[in-house]
């Protein structure tokens, strides 16, 4: 539900009820006062989870595969004509590798946004712009359904289309384009490959983890593919990405504390312009108090689960990963 509902009007102003330090609103009409209020509230959000997060305990997931991976990984991608970089469009910053940069230097690249069907037209839009006016190629997906499969394919070959060219020049035969797929865990990568080939080539499911082998696979005649287990850095050092990553589900379940993160999580969609205490109060019929994620969980846990808080946090968890709060995204781009 939109925020601006909530406002009541005092003295010819329209006051938000509610937010932390009531919000100004002097006129709904103006679309474009009410687009930067909407956006300081997603700066004041990032400010709020660097504070609610700082004194949890520290968020790590690292597997042994990964290690492994990472050094095959960094060996295979010199042998790349493109890479293409898979993130959750719902934290397309936190699934964003610190050492991939580095890792790929001036390789050509491809950025996939995927679960493009988890976040809202506005989300798309914000993080469309962003990257479009960072020069960044960017193609939303859906490794479920495949849609975004198909231009992502004719980018690829387009972008690696010099290869032959300078082969054919040196008298070589051509040979087909090799795609390295990267990313963080649970982001969809074999599912896009699986969705690209139009065959189940590669294990995907609803856990991260379960790719723990490089693998090649052709695509056509012009394609090589080469799915990756995920990949993310040994430690996190942004303890509010970590969260995120949980919150989506992107890192194992055994790192973090379901109570912990979905308290975080409830005052996060408090505060998220598009969902608000209402979505929280009208599906589970308790009273969101003073903003604390905490007593909430507790509340739910007395309500429908005989006090068991770790039952209430995966209940609330599990209905933000199945879009009962509408599909939003948890991040917008910088400004
Ligand atoms: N809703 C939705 N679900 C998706 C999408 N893409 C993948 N999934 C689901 O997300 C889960 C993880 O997908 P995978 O393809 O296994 O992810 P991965 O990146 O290969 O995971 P790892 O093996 O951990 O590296 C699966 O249950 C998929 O069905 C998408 O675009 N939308």
């Amino acid at each position: 539900m939109h925020r601006a509902k909530m406002a009541v009007q005092l003295s010819g102003q329209w006051l938000i009820v509610g937010g932390k330090t009531p919000s100004l609103y002097v006129n709904e009409n103006s679309s474009s006062l009410y687009e930067s209020r909407v956006e300081n509230d997603w700066v004041d959000l990032d400010t709020d989870l660097y504070h609610w997060t700082k004194s949890l305990r520290p968020v790590q997931w690292y597997p042994g595969h990964i290690a492994k991976t990472e050094k095959e990984l960094k060996e295979q991608l010199k042998l790349m004509d493109v890479v293409i970089e898979v993130r959750d469009a719902r934290i397309p910053m936190s699934t964003s590798h610190p050492q991939m940069d580095s890792w790929l230097g001036n390789r050509k690249r491809i950025l996939v946004l995927n679960r493009e069907d988890m976040i809202s037209t506005a989300d798309r839009h914000a993080w469309a712009d962003y990257f479009a006016r960072q020069g960044t190629k960017v193609v939303f997906a859906n490794g479920q359904f495949g849609m975004g499969t198909m231009k992502l394919s004719r980018l690829a070959k387009a972008l690696a289309a010099g290869v032959n060219v300078k082969r054919r020049a040196k008298g070589l035969l051509p040979r087909a384009v090799r795609a390295g797929i990267v990313g963080y865990p649970n982001v969809g990568k074999s599912s896009l490959v699986n969705r690209l080939l139009k065959r189940r080539m590669c294990p995907a499911a609803p856990r991260p983890g379960v790719t723990r082998e490089l693998k090649w696979v052709r695509f056509g005649k012009d394609l090589e593919l080469l799915d990756s287990p995920g990949i993310i850095p040994m430690r996190i050092s942004d303890q509010s990405a970590a969260i995120k990553l949980a919150m989506c589900d992107d890192i194992g379940e055994r790192s973090y504390d379901f109570a912990d993160v979905a308290a975080i999580l409830v005052r996060m969609l408090t505060k998220i312009p598009s969902v608000g205490i209402e979505a929280l109060q009208n599906r589970y019929k308790i009273d969101v108090e003073g903003h604390c994620g905490k007593i909430f969980v507790h509340k739910l846990a007395l309500h429908l689960f005989n006090g068991d808080d770790n039952q209430a946090a995966f209940r609330v968890l599990t209905d933000f990963r199945k879009g009962k709060f509408g599909w939003i995204a948890l991040e917008r781009p910088p400004r």
